[in-house]
């Protein structure tokens, strides 16, 4: 753990770290912290339905080369369909709110949510920040202008 960075965690809902953990790595080289789902009661998402569910903690990152993903967990997503409302969340270094997760069930049986399930993953990633600098061309390329499949495809 000595590559961690320390990020500050709040805790928002008394049953994260009383009746269930609060969120860490499952094995020493996991990329993604699961999430859980922490609302008041089992809640069942309709088949194709979105739902906003909080996570029961804050994190401030606080680093403005850092930011944080979160991304489905494959065997939802794959098994039952159960992947994000926005795709991808991402989390802004000076974000202080509650963690939420938009989940999204685009397979057609409704799937219930327990509190406590681990329902998707977060990754903590470096950021790259842009100061841009306005010209009227660019300097030569090897790819110029092409694009959208332009290579082909074999
Ligand atoms: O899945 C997510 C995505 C975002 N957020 C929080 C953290 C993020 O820093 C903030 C804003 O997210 P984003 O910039 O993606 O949303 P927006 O629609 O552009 O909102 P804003 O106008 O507040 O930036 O919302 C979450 O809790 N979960
Ligand atoms: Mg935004």
């Amino acid at each position: 753990m000595s590559s961690a960075h320390r990020i500050d965690l709040k805790v928002l809902d008394p049953r994260l770290g009383r009746d269930f953990p609060l969120p860490d790595y499952a094995t020493a080289q996991s990329a993604g912290l699961d999430l859980r789902a922490m609302p008041e009661a089992e809640y069942e998402l309709a088949a194709g339905a979105t739902a906003l569910l909080p996570t029961g903690l804050a994190i401030h990152i606080g680093d403005p080369a850092l930011c944080a993903t979160i991304l489905p967990r494959s065997g939802l997503g794959h098994k039952h369909g159960i992947v994000l409302g926005n795709l991808v969340g991402l989390i802004d270094a000076d974000y202080q709110g509650p963690l939420m997760v938009s989940v999204w069930n685009r397979s057609d049986t409704p799937f219930t949510i327990a509190p406590g399930d681990r329902i998707a993953q977060l990754v903590l990633l470096p950021v790259a920040r842009a100061a841009f600098r306005v010209v009227e061309s660019f300097e030569g390329s090897a790819r110029g202008e092409g694009g959208f499949g332009h290579t082909g495809v074999r």
